[in-house]
Parts: C-alpha cells; structure tokens; sequence
C-alpha cells in the first residue's frame, strides 16, 4: 500500500525520527535495564519476572519438584538442569519470562483498562476495524515459513489453561452466544470478549459473545502469594528443543515411544507412519466420527490445522529415520542411546533451520548477524552464556511472535510433482480435523502445496478464516483469533506500545499524530478513535501496524522484541547445536554435518513420495530457486556418528566427509 510517506524504502531515512538502519540493528537493547552498563543487560537473569520466583514458596504446578541434576550428555524432558546453576530456568510449567512490568489495573491480575480510567475498546471492535482482509500473497516466501514459525512457537511456549484448537470445556457466553454468562455465576478464569452491536459480522447472526479463559498464572497455582504481580505459566519446556515432538516430560515422553530401535511409536497406514491415535480425541479434535484421524504427538496443539500436522509428522518420521540410520551405522547400539541421539540430531537440525534458514528471513541476515544470532563459522560458536535466562518471554509471546497470524493463508493448495495446483482446503473446514491429510496423495500435496504456494504478506490484512471463522467446527462463524491476541495481551498485561517503543529506543508518541513515524496515517486515525490516550494503545495492536524494516518481515519494535528473544533461546542454551560445550556437545564433524540440513531435506526424506525440491524451501520457486530432484539438495551424513569400537579394523571407519559450506548455497544473494 502506498501510504504517501514512511513507505518501506524510506526506513532510515531522516524523515523519519527512527534511528537508521544502520544504528538500530546495532542497538544495544537495554531500556528498561538500561543505565546497568554492558552491551546487553535486558538479558541477564534475575530478569524481571524471575528475580524472588525460583525456589518461593507454593505447591502449584510452578513449584512442583524437578530431578536432581546429573550431567548428561541429553537434555532432560522437561528442561530442567540445562541451566547447571539455576536448574528450574526454563522448564515446562514456569512463568514467562518479561521485559517490561505489567500494567494489571489493581496491579497484580486484573486486566488493563485505559490511563482516563475508562474501560478498553473490546478487542473485537479492534480487530475488526483496524485487521481487515485483504489478498496480498507475498512475492517471495512460502506459506512453509509461516507454518514453520507456528512450529517454533510451538516449541517454545504454551499458555497453560488454554486449548489453542478445541474449544475449552470452560464457558463464559450463554450456549447461543448472544450475551456473557452472569459474572457471579460463571468461571472466574473467564474473560469473553464482548462483540459490538454494530459488528459487520457477528451481529448479523445475533451473536454478542465470543469465548475466552484466562491464562493460568503463579497466583491462581500458589507460586506467588499474591503480593507481587501475576506471571502465566507457560505448559512446555521454554527452550527450542522440539518439545512439541517428544512431549515436556519423562511420562510423555516415554508414551510416545515404541522402545524398539530407538524409534517413537507410529501408526503404519499403506506402509507410512503417522503418530498414533490420541486417545483424549474429544479434548483435542473436531472429528465427527470415531475413525477419523486424531494424532497424539508431543504438542497438544498438533492436530490445529493440516500444514502444521503434517510439519509435526515429517518430524516424528525424521526422528526415526535418523534411529534408522544410527542402528545400521552402529548395530551394537541399544534402543535407548539410538532414541537419545536421533533425538539429540533431531533437535539440532530442527535449530539449524530455524537459526539459519527460518530466522534470518524473519529478522533480516544483516540483524541476526549483528546481534549474535547467527555466525559465518565452520567452528563452534562458544556462545552459551549461563547467566542469560532462557525464559520465553511475554512479551514474545503474547503479542510480537503472534504478528505472523497475518502469513495465514485462507486456502491450502495441493500440488503435484509436476506442481500444477489442481485443488484447495479452506482452511476453517479443517481445524481440529486431520484426517483429510491421510486421504489419497494429500500428505505429499499439501506438503509440495505449502513449499510452493505463497504465503501472505507481513501487513496490517489478516485473513477472514481466522478472523471470523476461526474453529467455526461446522458452523457459519467462529472466532477472531485477531481478537483473541489482544483479549490475551490484556490478560497477561502487557505493557503499552508506546513503552515498547521507549525500551526499543524508538521515540515515545505524546500524540496520536506522533505514531505516525512508523504508522500510516489512515491507521493512526483510526487508533485515536479507538482508544483515549496514546499510552492506550496495545502492543499487540500498534506493533502490527508498523510498517515492515526492509529486509525483514516485520515492523521495528517486533523486530526489537523477537531478535531479543531469540538471543537468549540460543545463548541461554547449553545444548544449543552450536555450542563448544564440554561433555554435551557434537563433534565439530558432526556439527558441520547438520549445518548441511535444510527444510527442503526435510520434505525430500520424510514426505511419502516427494522426488524433487527446490533447494530453499522457504523461498518461492524461480529460475534462481529451481524445483530439482532431491537428489541435488545437500542431505547430512552420518558418518560422524560411526563409533569404532575397540579392536575394530581401521578400515571401518568413516570415508572423508565433504564439507561443504551450507551458508553460501542458502543466503548466496
Ligand atoms: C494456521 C496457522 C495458525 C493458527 C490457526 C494459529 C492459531 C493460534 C491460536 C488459536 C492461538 C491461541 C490464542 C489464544 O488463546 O491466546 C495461537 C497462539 C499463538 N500463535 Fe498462532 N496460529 C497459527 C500460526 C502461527 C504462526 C505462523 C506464528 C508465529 C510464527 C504463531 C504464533 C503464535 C504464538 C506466539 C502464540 C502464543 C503461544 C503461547 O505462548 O501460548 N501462530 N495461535
């Protein structure tokens, strides 16, 4: 869109009161630590939620005992004891981290209302004005790197209470949606968005109430005693550690594997491997009859919607190939250390693509560089640095890392290998209802479809199938998962985008009028109608109105937030894949071999019948980016991972591996 000023190209330009390019990726990101010294204190723990947290009193989920630690090669299930010195940071169920104080209105748990004191905007109102539709696939990425980044996310962080697909069994409307249930009769965790009379949408069909729970946090499990500000938990292991493949404990992690090979338990259906069938179907699927497929995988989120499921298949698939491979290099290897270390390869190709294909997209080469994400090294990176706190952090969550719901496409096309399109799903009529991935060569189309499809642009358009038809289960209409980001933001509390702007070191607005540095005008108008004051203003709201950094694929202060956050995933990681780390790391061979990996090599080992890939997968095809067959994309050996036993004749051991460098091949321009 041509908004008549601050256009893209215009980034760093003078005309705006924004730092350069230059200057700003290169900003030392303090603020609200600011004035400690030292290039980054905002990473270093106590950070602001952790500091009285770890070993407070309480029985809740937050506080439930961890093993004591030994020092093992494999991360342990649920995070603990990566951090030797502080053994809880970033296990599942502990609290979000956060990177500037909430804004609770009694100052420990109440939502935000508005600095005048009068009630927010609702969140629908919101979306509906300020989040409309509008077509506009991007010109270079896939719909695959959207749908890799809900993989990450996944990974990473699930707010504990939620359900994230099926609807909750907690209800806060009355069954036919026109009003809120009574607050004295209904669940006090529950916080339903109220829909204007006026809705374009929702009113038409008498519908005045959308669902919503709150987030469970430390107050309500008895890890804060109520005098300090709440934090929500998050339910999964903090780190990027594939959790949503082998689950965030020694119990889940243990149903999901067949204790034979090394291998995770799968369904063979015509000789391919799907996860077994959930057994808590009516909890996380939408199925309407007993035979329709419903997966059980690490993640209680895997069966959201087809990309993302067939994402969490080719990794499980991964998992057993890689076991596969290390039992026929190593046939003296027992089910336990194949299991550990396909799991441990796994791990790190699934970080390699995300630190060296996935991020650098997202953030920008130059920045990710810049800032200690990314290393042009053949070595180890010696980066792992104890006193950073891993914690994924609100901030992140709860509203930057949610700005990519606007690379949603509405309808997934299949694709054959010859990549002719010859249909599409709507994407509503398959939330929460995998099966139709199982049907005829869908695995494979849909697989090709989202390498090959584009995805949408990073803009202020977020699609109707999620905007009105989110898990519509059949019906008409459903929910705004729009909506639903800034009913969440409010929940948690977070800060105002104004004060994000300040800690990103962006000027702080006086006026409605001063956004419009980094916002179009047309947006800013609409936000003075919106809200009372401009320190109001949502984060989740004013961040998704920027207009994007060049070179990225998101606005400055998202930007800010989420290179922040995935500094400290890396470095606050002492299994990062990377890392030169005593006693837990890869060899340096093997680290080169995984630095080999690529989404494409995903897709070309682990689909049922794929033969050909472009090599960036996350990149549309072109005559720079060519489909070829899968034979030409880099695949790693694992000839590293042959252990000569003594006795055993040199002549076994491993052919020279060629180590080409990856980078290059991937970031050539
Ligand atoms: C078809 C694709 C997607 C769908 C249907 C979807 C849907 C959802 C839903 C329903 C929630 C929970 C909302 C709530 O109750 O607060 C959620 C949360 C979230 N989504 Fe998405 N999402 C998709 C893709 C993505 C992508 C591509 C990203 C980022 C790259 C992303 C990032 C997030 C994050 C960070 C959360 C919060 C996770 C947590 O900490 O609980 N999502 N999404």
């Amino acid at each position: 869109q041509d908004y008549g000023f601050h256009q893209p190209s215009d980034f760093g330009s003078s005309k705006l009161r924004f730092p350069s390019s230059q200057s700003y990726y290169g900003a030392d990101f303090s603020g609200f630590f600011g004035g400690h010294g030292g290039r980054r204190p905002a990473h270093q723990f106590p950070s602001f939620s952790g500091s009285g947290y770890f070993g407070g009193p309480g029985f809740g989920i937050c506080d439930s005992p961890i093993a004591p630690c030994t020092q093992g090669k494999y991360r342990t299930y649920d995070g603990s004891c990566n951090n030797l010195g502080n053994p809880r940071l970033g296990v599942a169920n502990s609290p979000y981290g956060r990177l500037l104080p909430p804004k609770y209105s009694d100052g420990l748990q109440a939502p935000p209302v508005s600095v005048t004191g009068h009630n927010l905007t609702s969140a629908r109102q919101i979306s509906a004005i300020l989040f409309p539709d509008a077509k506009a696939p991007d010109p270079k990425w896939t719909l695959a790197l959207m749908q890799y980044g809900q993989i990450i996310t996944h990974d990473m962080s699930l707010a504990a209470g939620t359900t994230q697909g099926k609807a909750h069994t907690t209800m806060c409307c009355t069954p036919d949606l026109r009003a809120a249930l009574p607050e004295d009769t209904r669940n006090p965790a529950c916080f339903p968005i109220d829909i204007p009379d006026h809705d374009p949408v929702f009113s038409e069909a008498g519908i005045r109430c959308m669902e919503f729970v709150r987030t469970t946090n430390d107050i309500s499990q008895g890890c804060n005693s109520g005098n300090k500000a709440a934090e929500q938990i998050s339910a999964v292991t903090h780190y990027l550690d594939s959790s949503n493949v082998y689950g965030s404990s020694q119990q889940g992690a243990d149903a999901r594997r067949e204790f034979q090979g090394g291998r995770l338990s799968v369904e063979l259906k015509h000789g391919r491997q799907f996860p077994p069938p959930n057994n808590n179907k009516s909890a996380v699927c939408d199925h309407l009859s007993e035979e329709e497929a419903c997966y059980l995988t690490g993640d209680i989120r895997a069966n959201q919607n087809p990309q993302l499921t067939v994402f969490q298949i080719l990794q499980l698939r991964e998992h057993n190939r890689l076991a596969g491979e290390l039992a026929r290099i190593n046939p003296h290897w027992d089910d336990e250390r194949l299991y550990q270390e396909a799991r441990k390869i796994a791990i790190a190709e699934h970080q390699a693509v995300t630190y060296y294909e996935w991020l650098p997209i997202i953030l920008g080469r130059e920045n990710t560089d810049r800032n200690g994400l990314t290393y042009n090294t053949q070595d180890f990176t010696y980066d792992y640095k104890e006193n950073v706190d891993p914690s994924v952090l609100n901030d992140h969550a709860t509203a930057a890392f949610r700005f990519f719901h606007t690379n949603i496409a509405g309808f997934l096309r299949l694709f054959d290998e010859h990549r002719s399109s010859y249909e599409a799903l709507r994407l509503s009529d398959h939330f929460n209802r995998p099966q139709i991935i199982e049907e005829g060569n869908n695995f494979d189309d849909l697989a090709r479809g989202m390498h090959t499809q584009p995805q949408e642009s990073s803009d202020k358009f977020f699609t109707t199938e999620i905007t009105w038809f989110l898990f519509r289960n059949g019906r008409s209409l459903g929910q705004d998962l729009r909506a639903i980001d800034i009913q969440r933001a409010r929940d948690h509390g977070l800060a105002s985008y104004n004060h994000y702007r300040e800690y990103c070191g962006l000027p702080k607005a006086h006026s409605f009028e001063d956004f419009a540095d980094l916002i179009d005008p047309e947006s800013v108008q609409k936000l003075s109608y919106l809200y009372h004051h401009p320190d109001d203003v949502e984060f989740t709201v004013g961040g998704s109105l920027e207009a994007i950094v060049p070179g990225t694929l998101v606005g400055p202060t998202f930007l800010c937030i989420i290179t922040e956050q995935f500094y400290r995933t890396r470095v606050g990681d002492r299994f990062f894949f990377e890392n030169g780390v005593k006693d837990t790391s890869f060899t340096l061979e093997q680290v080169n071999e995984i630095r080999r990996g690529s989404i494409s090599r995903l897709i070309c080992d682990n689909a049922d019948d794929v033969k050909s890939m472009q090599p960036r997968g996350f990149e549309q095809i072109s005559q720079d980016n060519p489909v070829v067959p899968c034979s030409l994309i880099p695949a790693p050996s694992l000839e590293p991972w042959r252990e000569i036993r003594q006795g055993e004749h040199t002549a076994s051991q491993p052919q020279a591996v060629d180590h080409e460098f990856t980078f290059p091949f991937f970031f050539k321009k």
